[in-house]
Protein backbone atom coordinates (compact mmCIF):
# COMPACT_ATOMS: atom_id res chain seq x y z
CA UNK A 1 0.00 0.00 0.00
CA UNK A 2 1.11 3.66 -1.02
CA UNK A 3 2.96 5.75 2.06
CA UNK A 4 0.85 8.61 2.80
CA UNK A 5 3.83 9.96 4.91
CA UNK A 6 7.81 9.98 4.71
CA UNK A 7 9.87 11.24 6.40
CA UNK A 8 14.12 11.04 5.76
CA UNK A 9 16.71 12.77 7.63
CA UNK A 10 14.68 15.24 9.27
CA UNK A 11 16.76 17.91 11.13
CA UNK A 12 14.89 20.88 12.53
CA UNK A 13 15.80 23.10 15.47
CA UNK A 14 14.99 26.87 17.40
CA UNK A 15 18.09 28.88 17.49
CA UNK A 16 21.42 27.00 18.14
CA UNK A 17 19.24 24.54 20.12
CA UNK A 18 18.64 21.11 17.80
CA UNK A 19 14.86 19.55 18.44
CA UNK A 20 14.93 16.91 15.58
CA UNK A 21 18.26 15.12 14.80
CA UNK A 22 17.82 13.14 11.62
CA UNK A 23 14.61 11.81 12.32
CA UNK A 24 12.88 9.40 9.77
CA UNK A 25 10.02 8.08 9.68
CA UNK A 26 7.04 6.33 7.12
CA UNK A 27 3.41 5.49 7.41
CA UNK A 28 1.39 3.37 5.42
CA UNK A 29 -2.46 4.73 4.19
CA UNK A 30 -4.34 2.54 7.02
CA UNK A 31 -1.78 2.13 9.29
CA UNK A 32 -2.25 4.23 12.65
CA UNK A 33 0.52 5.40 14.40
CA UNK A 34 1.44 7.12 17.77
CA UNK A 35 4.04 9.29 18.18
CA UNK A 36 4.92 9.23 21.84
CA UNK A 37 7.24 11.53 23.64
CA UNK A 38 7.72 13.50 26.52
CA UNK A 39 6.85 17.37 27.12
CA UNK A 40 9.55 19.17 25.12
CA UNK A 41 10.50 16.20 22.68
CA UNK A 42 9.70 18.21 19.27
CA UNK A 43 6.21 16.69 18.75
CA UNK A 44 3.81 20.09 17.76
CA UNK A 45 7.07 21.19 16.09
CA UNK A 46 7.56 18.04 14.09
CA UNK A 47 3.39 18.38 13.57
CA UNK A 48 4.11 21.70 12.12
CA UNK A 49 6.79 20.48 10.08
CA UNK A 50 4.88 17.97 8.50
CA UNK A 51 2.23 20.32 7.92
CA UNK A 52 4.29 22.31 5.88
CA UNK A 53 3.64 25.41 8.49
CA UNK A 54 7.50 25.07 9.27
CA UNK A 55 10.86 24.15 6.82
CA UNK A 56 12.98 21.64 7.64
CA UNK A 57 16.78 22.84 8.09
CA UNK A 58 17.79 19.43 6.26
CA UNK A 59 16.26 16.39 5.05
CA UNK A 60 12.92 15.62 3.47
CA UNK A 61 8.78 15.10 4.23
CA UNK A 62 6.73 13.94 1.61
CA UNK A 63 2.89 13.36 1.98
CA UNK A 64 0.73 11.46 0.00
CA UNK A 65 4.08 11.01 -2.62
CA UNK A 66 4.09 14.77 -2.58
CA UNK A 67 7.06 16.66 -1.30
CA UNK A 68 5.85 19.56 0.87
CA UNK A 69 9.10 20.34 2.28
CA UNK A 70 10.09 21.99 -0.75
CA UNK A 71 7.35 23.38 -1.94
CA UNK A 72 6.89 27.33 -1.88
CA UNK A 73 4.22 28.30 0.30
CA UNK A 74 1.29 28.72 -1.77
CA UNK A 75 1.22 24.91 -3.05
CA UNK A 76 2.04 24.11 0.66
CA UNK A 77 -0.90 25.61 1.61
CA UNK A 78 -2.81 24.21 -1.02
CA UNK A 79 -1.20 20.46 -0.14
CA UNK A 80 -2.35 20.86 3.55
CA UNK A 81 -5.39 21.88 3.03
CA UNK A 82 -6.35 18.64 0.39
CA UNK A 83 -4.43 16.06 1.75
CA UNK A 84 -3.80 16.67 5.45
CA UNK A 85 -6.36 17.27 8.42
CA UNK A 86 -4.86 18.63 12.19
CA UNK A 87 -6.35 18.26 15.24
CA UNK A 88 -4.88 20.67 17.15
CA UNK A 89 -4.33 20.82 21.20
CA UNK A 90 -6.15 24.45 21.06
CA UNK A 91 -8.24 23.36 18.73
CA UNK A 92 -8.58 26.32 16.36
CA UNK A 93 -12.40 26.49 15.27
CA UNK A 94 -13.35 29.72 14.15
CA UNK A 95 -15.21 31.61 16.93
CA UNK A 96 -17.70 33.67 14.48
CA UNK A 97 -18.93 30.51 12.85
CA UNK A 98 -21.27 27.77 13.65
CA UNK A 99 -20.29 24.11 13.86
CA UNK A 100 -21.25 23.64 10.67
CA UNK A 101 -20.33 26.58 8.83
CA UNK A 102 -17.00 25.69 10.33
CA UNK A 103 -17.07 22.20 8.58
CA UNK A 104 -18.28 23.62 5.11
CA UNK A 105 -15.28 26.39 5.60
CA UNK A 106 -13.19 23.10 5.85
CA UNK A 107 -14.31 21.78 2.76
CA UNK A 108 -14.10 25.25 0.64
CA UNK A 109 -10.76 25.80 1.79
CA UNK A 110 -9.90 22.67 0.66
CA UNK A 111 -11.12 23.39 -2.82
CA UNK A 112 -13.85 20.70 -2.42
CA UNK A 113 -17.60 21.75 -3.17
CA UNK A 114 -19.52 22.48 0.22
CA UNK A 115 -21.34 18.77 0.98
CA UNK A 116 -24.23 19.52 3.69
CA UNK A 117 -25.00 15.90 3.68
CA UNK A 118 -21.47 14.79 4.33
CA UNK A 119 -21.31 17.97 7.16
CA UNK A 120 -24.37 16.07 8.97
CA UNK A 121 -23.03 12.39 8.48
CA UNK A 122 -20.10 13.19 10.25
CA UNK A 123 -21.55 15.56 13.08
CA UNK A 124 -24.10 12.54 13.53
CA UNK A 125 -21.47 9.70 13.79
CA UNK A 126 -19.41 12.13 16.41
CA UNK A 127 -22.70 13.16 17.89
CA UNK A 128 -23.31 16.61 17.57
CA UNK A 129 -25.97 17.09 15.43
CA UNK A 130 -27.98 18.39 17.87
CA UNK A 131 -25.09 20.99 18.58
CA UNK A 132 -24.59 21.61 14.59
CA UNK A 133 -26.02 25.67 14.85
CA UNK A 134 -23.96 26.52 18.28
CA UNK A 135 -21.21 28.64 18.56
CA UNK A 136 -17.63 27.01 19.68
CA UNK A 137 -17.67 29.72 22.81
CA UNK A 138 -21.22 27.88 23.62
CA UNK A 139 -19.64 23.94 23.48
CA UNK A 140 -18.75 21.99 26.35
CA UNK A 141 -15.41 21.02 26.03
CA UNK A 142 -15.41 17.42 24.84
CA UNK A 143 -18.11 19.03 22.02
CA UNK A 144 -15.63 21.25 21.19
CA UNK A 145 -13.00 18.96 20.67
CA UNK A 146 -15.17 16.45 18.67
CA UNK A 147 -16.26 19.81 16.45
CA UNK A 148 -12.52 19.96 15.75
CA UNK A 149 -12.14 16.46 14.78
CA UNK A 150 -15.24 16.80 12.60
CA UNK A 151 -14.17 19.79 10.87
CA UNK A 152 -10.28 18.17 9.74
CA UNK A 153 -12.77 15.04 8.85
CA UNK A 154 -14.61 16.30 6.75
CA UNK A 155 -12.30 17.09 3.87
CA UNK A 156 -11.92 12.85 4.04
CA UNK A 157 -8.01 13.86 4.14
CA UNK A 158 -5.15 11.14 3.49
CA UNK A 159 -3.69 11.85 6.87
CA UNK A 160 -5.24 13.03 9.83
CA UNK A 161 -2.69 14.06 12.74
CA UNK A 162 -3.92 14.95 16.43
CA UNK A 163 -1.80 16.53 18.88
CA UNK A 164 -2.13 15.22 22.55
CA UNK A 165 -6.37 14.66 21.92
CA UNK A 166 -6.33 12.51 25.32
CA UNK A 167 -3.43 13.63 28.04
CA UNK A 168 -5.84 16.30 29.77
CA UNK A 169 -9.05 13.50 30.14
CA UNK A 170 -9.52 10.56 32.55
CA UNK A 171 -9.05 6.74 31.53
CA UNK A 172 -12.84 6.50 30.01
CA UNK A 173 -12.72 9.84 28.11
CA UNK A 174 -9.20 9.18 26.68
CA UNK A 175 -10.34 5.72 25.45
CA UNK A 176 -13.93 7.32 24.46
CA UNK A 177 -12.14 10.21 22.23
CA UNK A 178 -9.07 7.27 21.21
CA UNK A 179 -11.97 5.55 19.65
CA UNK A 180 -13.61 7.99 18.09
CA UNK A 181 -10.67 9.13 16.28
CA UNK A 182 -10.16 5.86 15.09
CA UNK A 183 -13.58 4.92 14.15
CA UNK A 184 -14.00 8.10 12.05
CA UNK A 185 -10.48 8.31 10.76
CA UNK A 186 -11.52 4.60 9.69
CA UNK A 187 -14.80 5.87 8.27
CA UNK A 188 -13.37 8.71 6.40
CA UNK A 189 -10.71 6.47 4.72
CA UNK A 190 -7.88 8.88 6.60
CA UNK A 191 -4.87 7.15 8.57
CA UNK A 192 -4.11 8.31 11.91
CA UNK A 193 -1.06 9.82 13.70
CA UNK A 194 -1.66 10.46 17.48
CA UNK A 195 1.12 12.61 19.06
CA UNK A 196 0.98 12.64 22.50
CA UNK A 197 2.94 11.57 25.62
CA UNK A 198 -0.08 9.63 27.19
CA UNK A 199 1.17 6.31 27.04
CA UNK A 200 -2.63 4.84 27.25
CA UNK A 201 -3.01 5.58 24.15
CA UNK A 202 -0.66 2.26 22.97
CA UNK A 203 -3.69 0.60 24.06
CA UNK A 204 -5.82 1.45 21.06
CA UNK A 205 -2.80 2.05 18.53
CA UNK A 206 -0.50 -0.27 18.58
CA UNK A 207 1.91 1.40 15.69
CA UNK A 208 4.13 3.62 18.33
CA UNK A 209 7.41 5.73 17.28
CA UNK A 210 9.00 7.38 20.02
CA UNK A 211 10.77 10.76 19.40
CA UNK A 212 13.29 11.30 21.98
CA UNK A 213 13.96 13.94 24.53
CA UNK A 214 15.31 17.55 22.88
CA UNK A 215 19.39 17.19 22.71
CA UNK A 216 20.88 20.04 24.88
CA UNK A 217 22.42 23.16 23.33
CA UNK A 218 24.53 22.49 20.63
N1 LIG B 1 8.92 28.98 18.74
C1 LIG B 1 9.85 28.42 19.51
N2 LIG B 1 11.01 29.06 19.79
C2 LIG B 1 11.97 28.49 20.55
N3 LIG B 1 11.88 27.24 21.08
C3 LIG B 1 10.74 26.56 20.84
C4 LIG B 1 9.67 27.09 20.05
N4 LIG B 1 8.69 26.16 19.98
C5 LIG B 1 9.11 25.11 20.70
N5 LIG B 1 10.35 25.34 21.21
C6 LIG B 1 11.15 24.39 22.02
O1 LIG B 1 11.38 23.22 21.24
C7 LIG B 1 11.24 22.04 22.03
C8 LIG B 1 10.15 21.16 21.42
O2 LIG B 1 8.90 21.79 21.57
P1 LIG B 1 7.53 21.13 21.10
O3 LIG B 1 6.43 22.08 21.43
O4 LIG B 1 7.67 20.70 19.69
O5 LIG B 1 7.49 19.83 22.05
P2 LIG B 1 6.29 18.84 22.39
O6 LIG B 1 6.88 17.47 22.38
O7 LIG B 1 5.15 19.09 21.46
O8 LIG B 1 5.89 19.27 23.85
P3 LIG B 1 4.46 19.20 24.61
O9 LIG B 1 4.16 17.74 24.77
O10 LIG B 1 4.77 19.88 25.92
O11 LIG B 1 3.46 19.94 23.77
C9 LIG B 1 10.91 22.52 23.44
O12 LIG B 1 12.10 22.51 24.18
C10 LIG B 1 10.39 23.92 23.26
O13 LIG B 1 10.70 24.72 24.38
Amino acid sequence: MAYVLEICGLEYGYDARSVLDGFDFAQRAGEHRVLLGPSGSGKTTLIHLIAGLLSPRRGSILVDGEMISDLPPVERDALRRRTIGVVFQTLRLVAALDVTQNLLLAQRLAGQRRDQGEVKALLGELGLLHRAHARPRELSQGEAQRAAIARSLVTRPKLLIADEPTSALDDANAERVARLLIDTANAQGSTLLVATHDARIKAFIPGAVTLAPAAEAA
